[in-house]
């Protein structure tokens, strides 16, 4: 990613260049999940879960997903002309696109994984997952560095808020896009008589985040405690 970062000057393109890499870990990531619940690691298989399928989520069903759409910027009102057809307008529409008129408009195609918030969690999943992995190399080779524990127990404090940040405003941009396509969404009638809508989907998963987030956020803190002070921490089984 720097080095994407210092050829290029631009974090756009970077998801492209880095994204089999991301959905190959990240996927592979649910082997945590599979080791805390078989009991080859000793934490807790929810708090992994929810940490894994977040991410897996934000990977696959969001950057991954969420191609791209155009971006009109519409300025000058030109009178009896009509709006092209086939252009998906999922941004700020002006109210006089809405009457019908055709606008002076410069279309730029834009892309979910170019937003800002994708490039924000992924440099902050990364620093975590380097100090993690690190952690858990040292930690087996019996020669664990105080400062790669001290990182492990710390960073997260700013990291957490700052990676889910990230994520939730990427599905807060994603929500235009996914509201004028449909995409994922079953409307009625249809053979299986079910509907599903992915945009309010979406919109209870970013909500989700608020019983959620804090309690993954206080494990770390609990953990911490244990970890550098050498408290000892009953947890409450799964
Ligand atoms: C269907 C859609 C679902 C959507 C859900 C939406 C809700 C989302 C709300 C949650 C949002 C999360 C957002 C998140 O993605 C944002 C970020 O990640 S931002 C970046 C900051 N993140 C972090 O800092 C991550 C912190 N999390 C973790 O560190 C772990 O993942 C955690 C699961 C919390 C577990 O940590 P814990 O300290 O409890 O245990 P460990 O697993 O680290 O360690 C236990 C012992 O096992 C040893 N171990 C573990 N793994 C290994 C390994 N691979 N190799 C060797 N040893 C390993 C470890 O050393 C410990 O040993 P010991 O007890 O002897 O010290």
């Amino acid at each position: 990613m720097a080095r994407f970062y210092m050829q290029k000057g631009t974090h756009k393109g970077l998801y492209r260049s880095i994204q089999k890499t991301l959905k190959f870990f990240q996927t592979f990531a649910l082997l945590e999940v599979v080791h805390c619940a078989v009991g080859i690691v000793r934490t807790s298989v929810l708090v992994t879960g929810v940490q894994v399928s977040s991410r897996i989520f934000m990977v696959w069903f969001i950057t991954h997903s969420i191609k791209q759409g155009m971006k009109f910027l519409c300025t000058k009102y030109i009178p009896g002309a009509f709006q092209p057809s086939g252009m998906e307008v999922y941004y700020k529409i002006p109210s006089l696109l809405k009457k019908g008129k055709l606008l002076a408009c410069n279309s730029s195609s834009q892309k979910i994984q170019n937003e800002e918030s994708v490039i924000l969690f992924l440099v902050v999943w990364t620093v975590t997952e380097i100090t993690r992995y690190s952690f858990y190399t040292f930690s087996l080779l019996n020669h664990l560095p105080y400062f790669i524990k001290w990182a492990r127990y710390n960073f997260f404090i700013i990291l957490y808020p700052v990676g889910v940040a990230g994520e939730l405003l990427t599905i807060y941009a994603a929500l235009p896009y996914v509201k004028k396509t449909g995409m994922f969404s079953l409307r009625l009638p249809n053979k299986y008589n079910v509907s599903f809508d992915y945009y309010y989907f979406l919109i209870i998963i970013m909500l989700s985040y608020i019983p959620l987030f804090p309690q993954l956020y206080l494990h770390m803190l609990r953990q911490r405690r244990k970890v550098l002070h050498g408290e000892v921490i009953i947890e409450k089984d799964d």
